[in-house]
């Protein structure tokens, strides 16, 4: 399993505004929806591709285009959803799946409300899209899941980590499983609720206007 922190000063601008409790809704939409392109860039670096011939104005030359099967994204509801449009603008001859998973506040065990993926997900590279990697149970349920389906390469885009939650991932698929987690930073822990600290509060709340 790899774990990679995108280093880069736009993307520290933007999650500093996403994490600010002063910013909005939409604000916090658009900050989302930014940030998750340029994680997106770094999260495809090993997208699959194959030769493709064309004829420029000036002549032919080959160059390459997304190896088949398509990728398959899979944002998980419902905060993931908040990262589709930003994953799919930069895949976007990308399969969509979608996966609905909620938490129980008292426990923090996660369940699965909602289901729709492809029967078959052998060869396919697949996209996990979640901002929050907490206690690391959303995940962890989210790959197995994928890995039932016959994914062998599943690479996580998350706006922000817990360390308690890479380290739950990590050894519940080992540290060779074929997983890497892509995200703008890993926090300092998980408070009491779960949370992460300093975090950004309930990222699903904040997307869709609930506080
Ligand atoms: O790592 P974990 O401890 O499992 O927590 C992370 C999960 O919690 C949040 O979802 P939530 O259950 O709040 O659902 P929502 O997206 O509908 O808000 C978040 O979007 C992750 O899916
Ligand atoms: O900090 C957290 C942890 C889980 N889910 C969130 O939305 N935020
Ligand atoms: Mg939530």
């Amino acid at each position: 399993m790899r774990v990679q922190v995108v280093d880069h000063p736009l993307v520290a601008h933007k999650l500093t505004a996403l994490r600010d409790e002063r910013t909005d809704s939409p604000t916090f939409r658009r900050l989302a929806d930014e940030l998750v392109t340029l994680l997106a860039y770094e999260a495809t670096r090993g997208a699959r591709v194959e030769p493709f011939d064309i004829t420029t104005p000036v002549g032919p030359t080959t160059g390459v285009k997304l190896a088949s099967p398509k990728p398959l994204v899979v944002p998980i509801l419902r905060a993931g959803l908040g990262m589709l449009d930003g994953m799919t603008r930069l895949l976007p001859t990308a399969e969509v799946g979608f996966l609905g998973m909620v938490r129980d506040e008292e426990t923090l065990q996660a369940s699965t409300y909602a289901h729709r993926l492809p029967d078959d997900l052998s060869g396919r590279q697949c996209y996990v899209l979640d901002p929050m990697l907490a206690t690391g149970g959303t995940l962890v349920a989210a790959i197995r899941y994928l890995f039932e389906l016959g994914a062998t390469d599943v690479t996580a885009v998350c706006l922000l980590a817990a360390p308690e939650g890479v380290e739950v991932v990590t050894s519940s698929f080992g540290a060779d499983a074929p997983i890497t987690v892509v995200t703008a930073a890993i926090d300092e822990r998980l408070n009491e609720n779960g949370y992460i600290v300093p975090g950004l509060g309930d990222a699903g709340d904040r997307l869709y206007g609930v506080v």
